[in-house]
């Protein structure tokens, strides 16, 4: 199921966050939505999640229309925000219980789900750890099998490797990628990082809250890498 954006506009008073900014992610496919600080990545995560709405454009997720029927289209998402949104005094599986229940799940149903989206993210026998006592990569993956329990089509990620080791970056986004090849999920990661961007992933280009680019990453950077190519089209550090 796919995620649809068209014209979106928005502004903090006389600032234009986002200007017409349009895209369409495929089922099943990895975008990386790429921009420097202040592109508007958040600003487009709090649109998309309805924390605020847009004055003009559109939002759909698998063809729910976040307007017309915000609730089909909450259902149908799984959200990572920046900052963590753990209990730390709980274990894994109480995190994820919790979250289950607030969806309607409970008993059998409900452990059936913990543990395979737990498994998915190769978290089972971390399950009745304590989250404070998780390192910084385990505890993204609880949140991204949390966010995989109400089954969304779509997930949503906001910068979710901040302040995690290279090692534990990699594997988080290796995983990500394979839920997206394996699972059908379709994935909107955003980042200011080329290096988690894959060659064959969907490449959006956010900078001062426009779309420069939307294509895939190796047919828009070509022979130049990533990086470079990031670097003279935003003047960013990547
Ligand atoms: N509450 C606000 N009031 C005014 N301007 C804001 C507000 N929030 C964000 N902005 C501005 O809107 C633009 C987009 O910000 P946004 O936080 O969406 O970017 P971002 O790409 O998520 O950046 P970061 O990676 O730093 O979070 C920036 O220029 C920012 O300064």
């Amino acid at each position: 199921m796919s995620l649809e954006v068209a014209d979106l506009t928005f502004r903090y008073g006389s600032k234009t966050a986002l200007d017409a900014v349009g895209f369409i992610v495929p089922p099943g496919r990895f975008a990386a939505l790429l921009g420097p600080n202040g592109a508007g990545k958040s600003t487009l995560f709090g649109l998309l999640t309805r924390l605020f709405t847009a004055p003009s454009g559109r939002i759909a997720i698998a063809g729910h229309d976040m307007a017309r029927s915000p609730r089909g289209a909450l259902a149908r998402m799984g959200v990572v925000f920046q900052q963590p949104t753990l209990d730390l005094d709980l274990t894994v599986r109480q995190n994820l219980a919790y979250f289950a229940a607030l969806h309607g799940l409970a008993g059998r149903e409900a452990r059936s789900r913990i543990d395979a989206a737990l498994d998915r993210l190769w978290m089972r026998e971390r399950a009745s750890e304590k989250t404070r006592d998780l390192n910084g990569g385990h505890r993204r993956r609880t949140e991204i099998a949390r966010a995989l329990l109400h089954r969304p089509s779509v997930l949503l990620l906001d910068e979710p490797t901040v302040g995690l080791d290279a090692a534990a970056r990699t594997a988080i986004t290796d995983h990500v990628h394979a839920l997206a090849r394996d699972e059908g999920l379709t994935v909107l990661w955003a980042t200011h990082l080329t290096d988690e961007v894959a060659n064959d992933d969907q490449l959006i280009l956010l900078h001062q809250g426009r779309i420069l680019a939307d294509g895939t990453a190796h047919e828009l950077h070509g022979a130049t890498p990533l990086r470079e190519w990031f670097l003279a089209r935003t003047g960013a550090e990547a």
